[in-house]
């Protein structure tokens, strides 16, 4: 985020974006896919998020093409986080951090998303296991789709809602981290005033994953108002809103550079 600025990229292979891309909606229309997005964007962002349902849908060869977009983006020097919002018991959700956070495994990446939505505790092998290998997780915390509030800003027993509950355990991962620890939380762009007005503390001392930026219909320019004295903690993540300038790799980078310097504009980086 320092060198590059806290854009976050999204790699989302919609069919409706392989089609406008002039790719067949199969594996090697895939993999075409990542490779230009790779390709444009992976030594100028900080982040690329690839979307793991476009690359499942595809079976074990959309499971290579994601393989390949991943080692390619993090040798090229993007972090990658895979957006792929596990959340299992403990024992399982043990697999899942094998898959996402050991070094040794073909889907390594940088941090994953994950759902805390089977209480954050069922979290820990994930936790330790980012730990361990020097990366981290993005948990769910105050989601981009207006669905989410029923469950994340729902009042537990103690007064607080779901949402304050996650991003205090994450609070507490990551004290003592300087700058940021790499405990984030998901918290959508889309959500204007409404963080403030509910009193929500989003210093987690941990990134802030801003998905909603583009196609959902949040602008860069709603980003203070969303985070408060936060936003320097945030990563706009914009996925349809940069890929719909593809395939043309030049428009791509235009695209993000644009939101780069929109999101610098009001974020101060
Ligand atoms: O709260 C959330 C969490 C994750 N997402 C994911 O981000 C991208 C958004 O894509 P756009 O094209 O920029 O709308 C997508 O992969 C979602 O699954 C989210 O939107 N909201």
């Amino acid at each position: 985020m320092d060198t590059r600025g806290p854009l976050c990229v999204g790699i989302d292979p919609h069919a409706s974006l392989l089609q406008a891309w002039g790719l067949d909606d199969d594996p090697a229309g895939l993999e075409r896919f990542a490779r230009t997005v790779v390709d444009a964007l992976a030594d100028r962002v900080a982040v690329l998020k690839p979307q793991s349902a476009f690359f499942e849908r595809f079976g074990s060869r959309g499971i290579a093409v994601l393989e390949r977009a991943v080692a390619d983006a993090r040798a090229a020097g993007a972090l990658v986080l895979m957006d792929a919002k596990r959340g299992d018991i403990g024992s399982t959700m043990a697999a899942y951090a094998a898959a996402y956070l050991d070094p040794s495994s073909p889907l390594f990446s940088d941090a994953v998303t994950v759902s805390p939505y089977l209480g954050y505790g069922s979290l820990r092998p994930a936790v330790e296991a980012a730990r361990a290998s020097g990366s981290g997780i993005f948990a769910l915390a105050l989601t981009s789709n207006p669905e989410g509030a029923e469950v994340q800003r729902a009042v537990g027993a103690d007064g607080r809602t779901v949402a304050e509950t996650v991003l205090a355990h994450l609070k507490a991962e990551n004290a003592g981290e300087e700058p940021l620890g790499s405990f984030g939380a998901v918290v959508g762009a889309t959500l204007g005033g409404t963080i403030a007005e509910a009193g929500i503390d989003l210093e987690t001392g941990g990134p802030l994953l801003a998905p909603g930026v583009g196609a959902q219909g949040a602008t860069p320019a709603d980003l203070p108002k969303v985070f408060g004295p936060s936003v320097a903690n945030v990563v706009p993540s914009v996925s349809r809103g940069v890929l719909r300038h593809g395939p043309n790799a030049a428009a791509l980078r235009a695209a993000a550079g644009r939101l780069a310097g929109e999101i610098g504009a009001v974020v101060g980086s």
